[in-house]
């Protein structure tokens, strides 16, 4: 079975008329209208346009439907059921493209495949509580309305439940602020993530205690490559006020929930007499890459309980019998139907795919304006050359200049005419965007300010252990000293742009500096005594800041001198940076 979300006009066509089991010419002429999605604008809005399309969208939110499964009774033959069935998704996709069309309204390539609704109908049917999958980065985007009314409309003692999944990527702030909405709102939801959870079981799995080692017990000088958000033991930062924040108001609002709270929760939604007769099913749905097979993975990990899952291949929903009171029921990933402001923006939010994407200036230019300029040049060690402010232009890249930048550095080059190959770069940048390397929360709708709404996760701690390095070396190499005030790493950001922050900038952006290397997530996670998970930036210890400087500049790691607290560090070593590995830069 094959998941179908986009289809060319004649496909569309052949599935309406297949469906309809009618004559081709009857529906072409009367049914059938295409759908010129190309035409559309595939650049952004502007503020006003936007508010139009919000206003549009809110007025007909009522039509995002999910197709209904026809009724039926112990009288009507499968056939008839079938036909039922075809004759209603047949309908509904009548419907779907009505409003697309006549509204001028763009929709998120939803579900196409009758097989793939079915699976999930089913799922609904058998589930006492069904769980909505989301992404955190933009949990409303991810959340189908519609999907919750259905499943009361089944059955009224049905449960529903948002689950806020990849909650490691938002802060506190942002999820204090979410669950501010969600509370306001009436929305059943809790937050969790896959990832934390995996690796919290990886660290029980490996040892049963951890953070014993600190200070002088560690592999000295090693020189290992760190990888980011690898491991958490030596992070000597301050101990963070944001977990003190949580334990006063101590509530379960902003919680990302541990793998046995979530197994907890879903007892609690279990009643009394749920036990190996009547176990309690819990159906999970959602888009695809939202996580699912992560959080099953992490439920089931926790419960030593081993499936072979394929993330991403789950097309049959599947039953995992989870305990004796549990029965978990995976529905293969599917794209509701949902408004879209644009198509940059499903591509960011990872519904369209990236490989095949045409236009990619639309969603450079999200990228470009989401992400500070002086994280984006930090974070992959790039320039990026803006139109000057007497041409015109804002100070802000474009999409283009980003991804030219991006090109130029990794030396990617169109053939023939030796231009920058951006719509290569694009597919590198998007990508790591949507896997959250570049990151961005969306704020719940009462919050206007996106840039105060994200502030805090881009600065110099949330920057990979290579770039921090490249940075330190840089100020170091300067003799810029503690009193200066780029003294600190994280005084850097944004990179000051003037006299001495040009020197800066040379250094921090010299040949060779090499792309942002292996970046994976540039945050650190942990969960707290409390088993309260917190994000907070790494910013790196004392000892391995200057094993990194030394690296980056070829020297012995004796002779990188740091000042005395950990985040401020001086210069003295006149240490030559010595060029290693990547090639690709051609900044000049
Ligand atoms: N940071 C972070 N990443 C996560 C989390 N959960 C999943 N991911 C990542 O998101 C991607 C998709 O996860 P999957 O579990 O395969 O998603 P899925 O929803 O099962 O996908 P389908 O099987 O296609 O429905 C993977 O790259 C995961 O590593 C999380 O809690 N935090």
């Amino acid at each position: 079975m094959r998941s179908v979300t986009e289809q060319g006009a004649l496909d569309e066509f052949l599935a309406t008329a297949e469906l309809a089991g009618t004559d081709f010419t009857a529906e072409k002429t009367n049914n059938v209208k295409i759908i010129h999605t190309d035409q559309r604008n595939p650049y952004l809005l502007s503020a006003a346009e936007e508010r139009v399309v919000l206003g549009k969208q809110k007025e007909h939110k009522s039509r995002l439907t999910v197709p209904r499964r026809p009724q039926w009774d112990a009288s009507t033959t499968p056939e008839e059921l079938g036909r039922l069935e075809r004759e209603g998704f047949l309908q509904w996709r009548k419907g779907l493209a009505e409003l697309q069309e006549t509204q001028d309204l763009l929709m998120t390539p939803f579900e196409r495949n009758l097989e793939v609704w079915r699976q999930l109908w089913r799922v609904i049917e058998r589930s006492d509580l069904v769980i909505q999958i989301v992404d955190a980065r933009n949990p409303l985007m991810f959340r189908s309305e519609d999907l919750e009314a259905y499943v009361k409309d089944v059955d009224p003692k049905k449960e529903n439940l948002l689950l806020i999944n990849k909650a490691d990527m938002m802060t506190y702030t942002q999820r204090k602020a979410w669950a501010n909405y969600l509370k306001g709102a009436g929305i059943a939801y809790r937050f969790f993530s896959a990832q934390l959870a995996k690796e919290m079981l990886e660290a029980q799995g490996s040892e049963g205690e951890e953070d014993e080692e600190e200070e002088g017990a560690g592999p000295s000088g090693s020189g290992a490559p760190l990888k980011q958000g690898e491991s958490n033991e030596d992070n000597e930062n301050d101990p963070d006020e944001e977990g003190a924040e949580q334990e006063e108001d101590g509530e379960a609002d902003t919680r990302i929930l541990t793998v046995d709270e979530l197994e907890g929760m879903l007892l609690s939604y279990a009643p009394e007499d749920a036990g190996p007769e009547h176990k309690f099913q819990v159906g999970l749905v959602g888009y695809p890459n939202v996580g699912k097979s992560s959080t099953i993975n992490a439920l089931l990990g926790a419960h030593k309980v081993s499936v072979s899952a394929t993330p991403g291949k789950t097309k049959h929903f599947q039953t995992i019998h989870y305990s004796d009171k549990i029965i978990l029921c995976d529905c293969p990933g599917l794209v509701f139907p949902n408004f879209a402001n644009t198509k940059a923006e499903l591509v960011v939010n990872g519904v369209l795919p990236i490989d095949q994407l045409r236009e990619y200036s639309g969603p450079g230019t999200l990228v470009a304006t989401r992400i500070p300029r002086a994280f984006i040049e930090a974070i992959y060690g790039i320039q990026i050359r803006t139109r000057p402010l007497e041409e015109g232009g804002t100070g802000i890249p474009t999409g283009d200049e980003l991804l030219s930048a991006y090109a130029r550095h990794r030396g990617f080059m169109t053939q023939g005419l030796g231009q920058p190959d951006r719509s290569r770069a694009a597919r590198y940048v998007l990508k790591d965007y949507v896997s959250g390397k570049l990151l961005y929360v969306t704020p719940p709708p009462d919050i206007e300010d996106a840039q105060e709404f994200n502030r805090e996760l881009y600065d110099v701690a949330h920057l990979p252990a290579k770039r921090q390095a490249a940075a330190a070396a840089a100020l170091e190499e300067l003799s810029i000293d503690a009193d200066d005030t780029a003294s600190t790493l994280s005084d850097m950001l944004p990179l000051p742009r003037g006299a001495k922050s040009e020197r800066l900038d040379k250094a921090f952006f010299k040949p060779g500096q090499g792309s942002a290397g292996h970046l994976s997530r540039p945050f650190n996670y942990k969960y707290s005594q409390q088993g309260v998970a917190e994000m907070e930036g790494k910013q790196l210890s004392g000892r391995k800041l200057k094993t990194m400087v030394a690296l980056e500049k070829g020297i012995d790691p004796k002779d990188v001198q740091l000042a005395s607290g950990k985040k401020h560090f001086k210069g003295g070593n006149k240490g030559r940076g010595k060029n290693r590995g990547n090639k690709a830069d051609d900044e000049d």
